[in-house]
């Protein structure tokens, strides 16, 4: 599988390293970032091609990782799939928006392709799709994270967001995108409360959800990247566990 990655930063270099030198089948070659020099730093470091022309990457792959901004999924996302190509969508935010979501649902349906979205910095999305089969009443996501992650300088811990996500993913762009993984995969507007607190030094995020299943609340301390602490490790393994179950034939878990 030919892979291209869009937007060449702290998750892309992750999922590189983790895909050097080994014969995983998948061969991560295309390098887009509008900016260019971190398009060619990667494509140096893995022997592969930066392109200055979207089109040049899309044409040439089977699949588009996407890892660069909500921005990026809506400017770039219908062109992939109107082109056949899948994609793994990180921004999951751009989603959130039911207009465009369809929008992106019908154009892989008409070209054959498909679009995945990685559980991200989150745990519990796989009991959600689970859950989903009966109805699922409520959830709530309680994201607490250090300063320096939500560019603040704060002495004590503040409440920067308690609302809908779908609000939640306009004011913090790059910052809860697991608010919209967790409504479409729950079909609701979670209630979100984001919170900047001195006193952690990981992204910790705090699911509640209840439905027909029971009730269950999973807890996610993670471990900042240290390019981008906004971002956490968990994510881009996620998302290098995704690509690499696209070429197994045992699926775990739903
Ligand atoms: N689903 C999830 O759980 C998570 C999602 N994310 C999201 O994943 C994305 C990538 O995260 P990171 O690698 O940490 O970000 P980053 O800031 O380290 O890297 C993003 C790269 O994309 C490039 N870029 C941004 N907009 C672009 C555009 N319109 N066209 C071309 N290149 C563009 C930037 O120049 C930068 O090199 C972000 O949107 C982030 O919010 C991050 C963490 C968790
Ligand atoms: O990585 C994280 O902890 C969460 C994050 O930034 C996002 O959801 O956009």
């Amino acid at each position: 599988m030919i892979v291209g990655i869009l937007g060449c930063g702290a998750i892309a270099s992750i999922i590189l390293n983790n895909f050097l030198s080994k014969d995983s089948g998948i061969d991560i070659k295309y390098f887009y970032d509008h900016d260019m020099e971190k398009a060619e730093n990667l494509a140096t470091i893995s022997d592969g091609i930066a392109v200055l022309d979207i089109d040049d990457m899309i044409d040439n792959v089977d699949l588009v990782l996407e890892a660069a901004s909500p921005i990026s999924v809506e400017k770039f996302g219908l062109k992939v799939l109107k082109k056949g190509k899948n994609i793994i969508i990180m921004s999951i935010g751009a989603l959130m928006d039911n207009k465009f979501r369809d929008r992106m649902i019908e154009a892989a349906t008409n070209n054959d392709a498909k679009i995945f979205a990685p559980s991200g910095a989150i745990v519990g999305l796989d009991g959600i799709k689970a859950a989903s089969i009966g109805k699922i009443n409520r959830a709530t996501l309680t994201t607490r994270k250090p300063p320096r992650s939500l560019g603040k300088l704060v002495d004590e811990e503040e409440i920067l967001y308690e609302g809908k996500a779908s609000e939640a993913v306009k004011m913090f762009p790059v910052n809860i995108n697991v608010a919209a993984a967790l409504s479409i995969a729950c079909n609701l507007d979670v209630d979100v409360k984001i919170i900047v607190d001195p006193k952690v030094d990981k992204n910790v995020h705090e699911v509640i959800v209840e439905g027909d299943f029971g009730q269950f609340k999973t807890r996610t301390e993670n471990l900042p990247c240290e390019v981008n602490p906004k971002t956490s490790m968990l994510a881009a393994y996620s998302a290098i566990k995704l690509l690499k179950s696209l070429n197994e034939n045992f699926i775990m878990g739903t």
